[in-house]
């Protein structure tokens, strides 16, 4: 036998036997789970996929935390809001690493990514950068990129209404992809079949797989990355995704310092300089990208969500949002985000798409850096912490009756205007909460608000027997992002006012971006 696989066994070896004795200083028991095996501990139960539907059933069956083995590691799985909040932001200090996920960080991204960093010094800066161009006030300086984008979209769907029944989902993709790349680079994407999308996408794709926890025995198990190629696999897949990574991000970020109008890669890079900050410029151009893929995906998927709620889960919601359209915006213009104070129930639906299809069903894990106690259990040190997001965002002491269906109402006050301030879990928590979420609001509010101002969407036609195709709504991709799969919809303007209000702003690339993001550079001066 080669020797770097005996070195490897040995490892292995010694690994278990390490983690099997590793000794807790509390006498209180784990939390409760299905009972493990010797060695593997629970590995054979684990859901091989939609892992949230397993931990819905262990949440019902052992309570709000539970417990499991995977091969010596413990993952705690947490399941209402009241403690991921208790251990996640109350105990942010302790609860605010990330798992050593090896093929997604160590090696397909050799430490370079944010979103999987642990929270030291080097992650606090990255964090600083994120938030001086994503918090509230500077998103609110996006609007109008997003609102052009917005606009686009309706006429791409108008194109499409005549088609009985189409896969929209490009469209939708497209959009947001077009959003991200006009601010952080200064250039737009015009088709959803470009380049540029396809390879985020596709690199997306894969990095989803990678960071599932407990899918890959390397990250319990380092040593492995000894075996030679034919026997680690996973080697040469992650080191492809991370030369691909790094020259897709380093092109981006190149074109965006060599455009002539204002840019967050631009903008960015000047904070650096002025501030005499430690980050070489390619890591800088991971922190945009990590900002790419994390806004693309969630935003996508959440609005494509919204497409199939209209579709499958219609009990008066559309009707009731028309009403207030009609009343604020009127039939000769499209509504626009200072609409946003006067149309409460729009708003209702945004937050009630985050509930009913949270993008990340099982969230983004944490790991507890020290050992801790908390409602009669001991969390071991350096636990995986799974917040179930799915099951969270179905908690009826919460959110009330009925937490499968899509009722937006459950958000609005007893004075039909107020919204109610309950707590989202979908964008994560405590000092690793989505420092995207007031962009993802905004974009998703406005092309929800326009889309409901224009369009009767339905079911796509077959072609055969002209019927409507029906759509299973919980039909999706597994993954770091939960994706409906691919189905087909028809988009027929409500009345004829609307095709000449879409038409009237017709296609939108002639429009001058490049001093739009002149205007906000000028803002953020003023901030
Ligand atoms: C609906 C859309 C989105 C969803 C559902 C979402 C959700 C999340 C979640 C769950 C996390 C991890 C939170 C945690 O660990 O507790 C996260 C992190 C992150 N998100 Fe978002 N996000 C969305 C959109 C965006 C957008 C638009 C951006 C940027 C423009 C963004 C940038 C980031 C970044 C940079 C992180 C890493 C933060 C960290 O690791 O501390 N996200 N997001």
């Amino acid at each position: 036998m080669h020797s770097t696989t005996l070195i490897a066994i040995f490892g292995l070896l010694v690994g278990v036997y390490v983690i099997a004795r590793r000794k807790s200083t509390s006498s209180l028991p784990l939390p409760p789970g299905p009972k493990p095996l010797p060695i593997i501990g629970n590995v054979h139960q684990a859901p091989k996929s939609h892992g949230w539907r397993t931990y819905r059933e262990w949440s019902k069956k052992y309570g709000p935390i539970v417990h499991v083995n995977m091969l010596g590691q413990p993952v705690i799985i947490l399941s209402t809001s009241e403690v991921a909040h208790d251990l996640l932001a109350k105990r942010g200090a302790i609860f605010s690493d990330r798992p050593r996920l090896f093929l997604a960080t160590e090696l397909a991204l050799k430490g370079l990514n944010i979103l999987m960093m642990n929270y030291t010094d080097q992650f606090r800066q990255h964090q600083r950068l994120q938030v001086s161009v994503l918090n509230a006030t500077p998103a609110a300086a996006y609007l109008p990129i997003q609102t052009l984008e917005s606009q686009q979209l309706m006429h791409d769907l108008l194109d499409n209404a005549g088609v009985p029944g189409s896969y929209v989902q490009g469209h939708f993709r497209r959009t947001v992809a077009s959003i991200i790349h006009t601010l952080l680079y200064g250039f737009r994407v015009k088709d959803y079949d470009d380049p540029v999308l396809r390879s985020v996408v596709k690199l997306n794709d894969e990095f989803s797989e990678f960071i599932q926890v407990g899918a890959h025995i390397v990250d319990q198990f380092p040593v492995l990355n000894n075996l030679p190629g034919f026997l680690a696999p996973w080697k040469v897949k992650a080191e492809k995704h991370y030369t691909t990574k790094y020259d897709l991000r380093d092109r981006n970020f190149r074109r965006g310092l060599d455009s002539e109008a204002w840019n967050i890669s631009k903008h960015l890079k000047k904070t650096i300089e002025k501030d005499n900050l430690n980050m070489p410029l390619d890591e800088l151009a991971f922190e945009l990208g990590t900002m790419i893929d994390a806004a693309l995906d969630g935003t996508t998927d959440s609005l494509i969500w919204f497409v199939v709620a209209c579709i499958t889960q219609d009990q008066g919601f559309i009707a009731k949002a028309r009403k207030e359209l009609d009343a604020v915006v009127g039939r000769d213009r499209l509504p626009a985000s200072e609409d946003k104070p006067n149309l409460p129930y729009i708003t209702a639906i945004v937050e009630e798409i985050f509930r009913w299809r949270p993008a990340g069903p099982e969230g983004v894990p944490h790991l507890n850096r020290e050992e801790v106690t908390y409602n009669g259990y001991t969390i071991p040190k350096g636990s995986v912490i799974v917040p179930n997001v799915w099951m969270i965002s179905r908690d009826e002491a919460l959110f009330g009756p009925c937490p499968d269906d899509f009722i937006p109402d459950r958000w609005i006050d007893d004075d039909g205007k107020t919204l109610k301030a309950l707590p989202p879990a979908v964008f994560g928590y405590g000092r690793r909460t989505c420092p995207g979420r007031h962009f993802a609001r905004n974009v998703i509010w406005i092309v929800v608000a326009q889309l409901l101002w224009s369009f009767d969407i339905k079911a796509g036609l077959s072609e055969e027997t002209g019927e409507p195709i029906s759509i299973d709504p919980l039909a999706c991709t597994y993954g770091l992002v939960m994706r409906a799969l691919p189905f087909k919809a028809s988009f027929n303007p409500r009345g004829p006012w609307v095709r000449e209000v879409i038409a009237k702003s017709g296609v939108t690339y002639a429009e001058d971006h490049e001093a739009m993001l002149n205007q906000i550079g000028a803002e953020f001066a003023k901030l």
